[in-house]
């Protein structure tokens, strides 16, 4: 495949996907994309620490060959002007799996989201959210280790769907126009309109998706969270196919709440996942004050994208905070957090969280040996109380470090591990 401004590493081997398995060889080609803001911070720390993981792991039998791709402003410069440029799209579908720092999206004007962008164009349907706690890592909470969620987000639909009208347009006033004469309803004159689309299809996938996850991870439960009460026809929907995809697909191995309690008097039976789900207002009350009673959560757009952020600070905040937008057969991993303006390139923010995703990422490709060493060097330079102005701020005697004197840190304990 020809490309314009990419350039494909001179060694190295596309990861491949055969009957739904990926093929990963020794010396895979992966995209990464720098990001806005923070993005010229935390990228290039991760790499360090990716790259020193890896090397100790495989004693150099095995290595990353990174091939750099563009989105949002550093794209822009190099495309003349172009954020979203279309060779982007083709390279990361030809590489299968990618991670990415964070891109900017204005606020009440100007393009759409290049994230909501990049996750409907690949259709990059799962947003995978792990929170959990490591020891040492600063929290609001008593205790801390009973946060061990995995957010599994609906990514391309509801209100992220860009059907929204400007108040005063003639788009705008057409659709009113519709919904009144039409529709019979009611709804002030100068009212800006947005449509939440929730279908069957994408949330029984994501649902799917998340009850998969917790048959191959050996998790408990897997709870809705809806807003099914108010919205009934998309939210209270997306509730009820939910339950039709595990009692039609997953019978065998999942049970309701009701049935956990009526069978088998509220004792989890061995080998089944217990179905249940609540209505998303509680469920931010319930992840602080009992998050233990909670597993794989599977959540519409919008509320994972609030839930994420506020489980997030459960667990240390932003900084920590990984993922992975997933398709089934491509993958773009990024942080939970976005581009952190005011500290752009002052070499002062959390790698951990795109760190971490990376961490997600060489499990995904089945080096899970990355992964540990990471988290071990992790637990090791935090409990010495070794941290970013973050974590800092809430550690007493901590020794506050810059970015790349954290991951220097990191990579240091990785060599000695
Ligand atoms: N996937 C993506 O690319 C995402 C992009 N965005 C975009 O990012 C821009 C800024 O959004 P905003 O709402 O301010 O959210 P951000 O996540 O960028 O930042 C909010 C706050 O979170 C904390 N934070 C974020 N990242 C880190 C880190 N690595 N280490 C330590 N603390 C961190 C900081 O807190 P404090 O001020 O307390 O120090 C920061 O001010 C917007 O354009 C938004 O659209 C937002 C989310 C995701
Ligand atoms: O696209 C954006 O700018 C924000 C997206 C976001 O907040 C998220 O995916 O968590
Ligand atoms: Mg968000």
């Amino acid at each position: 495949m020809g490309f314009q401004h990419v350039k494909m590493p001179e060694q190295g081997d596309k990861i491949r996907v055969q009957n739904g398995r990926l093929v990963v060889t020794d010396q895979p080609i992966l995209g990464f994309i720098e990001g806005d803001g923070i993005g010229v911070d935390i990228t290039p720390a991760c790499m360090k620490v990716w790259n020193a993981a890896i090397e100790k792991a495989y004693g150099g039998k095995r290595k990353v060959h990174w091939a750099e791709l563009y989105l949002g402003e550093k794209a822009a410069g190099i495309y003349d002007g172009n954020y979203f440029p279309e060779e982007t799209m083709d390279a990361i579908k030809d590489l299968t799996v990618a991670i990415k720092g964070p891109l900017t999206t204005p606020v009440g004007e100007g393009f759409r989201s290049l994230n909501v962008s990049l996750r409907q164009t690949l259709d990059l349907y799962a947003c995978v959210r792990p929170v959990k706690w490591y020891q040492g890592v600063p929290s609001p909470l008593k205790s801390p280790q009973d946060v061990n969620a995995v957010i599994f987000r609906e990514n391309t639909e509801d209100v992220y769907a860009g059907l929204e009208y400007a108040s005063g347009t003639e788009e705008n006033k057409k659709l009113a126009r519709f919904l009144r004469e039409e529709m019979g309803a009611d709804f002030f004159e100068d009212a800006g309109i947005g449509i939440k689309p929730i279908s069957a299809f994408g949330s029984k996938r994501l649902v799917r998706k998340a009850i998969q996850y917790a048959i191959d991870n050996n998790r408990s439960s897997v709870t809705l969270v809806h807003k099914g009460n108010i919205m009934k026809f998309t939210e209270g929907a997306f509730r009820k196919w939910g339950y039709e995809v595990a009692a039609e697909e997953f019978g065998d191995v999942t049970i309701t709440e009701d049935e956990l309690w009526e069978k088998y008097d509220g004792k989890q039976p061995e080998g089944k996942i217990v179905i249940k789900d609540r209505i998303a207002d509680i469920m931010f009350q319930l992840m602080l004050l009992r998050p233990a009673e909670f597993d794989v959560l599977a959540t519409m757009n919008l509320n994972g994208d609030y839930l994420s952020d506020s489980l997030a600070a459960e667990v240390g905040g932003m900084g920590i905070a990984p993922g992975a937008n997933m398709a089934d057969n491509v993958a773009v991993f990024e942080a939970t957090h976005g581009t952190a303006p005011k500290y752009a390139g002052q070499d002062k923010v959390n790698p951990s969280s795109l760190m971490f995703s990376g961490c997600m990422m060489f499990d995904y490709i089945g080096w899970p040996e990355v992964s540990k060493l990471i988290e071990d060097a992790f637990e090791k330079v935090v409990g010495e109380k070794v941290v970013t102005y973050d974590f800092a701020r809430q550690i007493e005697g901590a020794n506050k470090v810059s970015t790349s004197g954290f991951a220097d840190a990191l990579v240091d304990a990785i060599n000695k591990a």
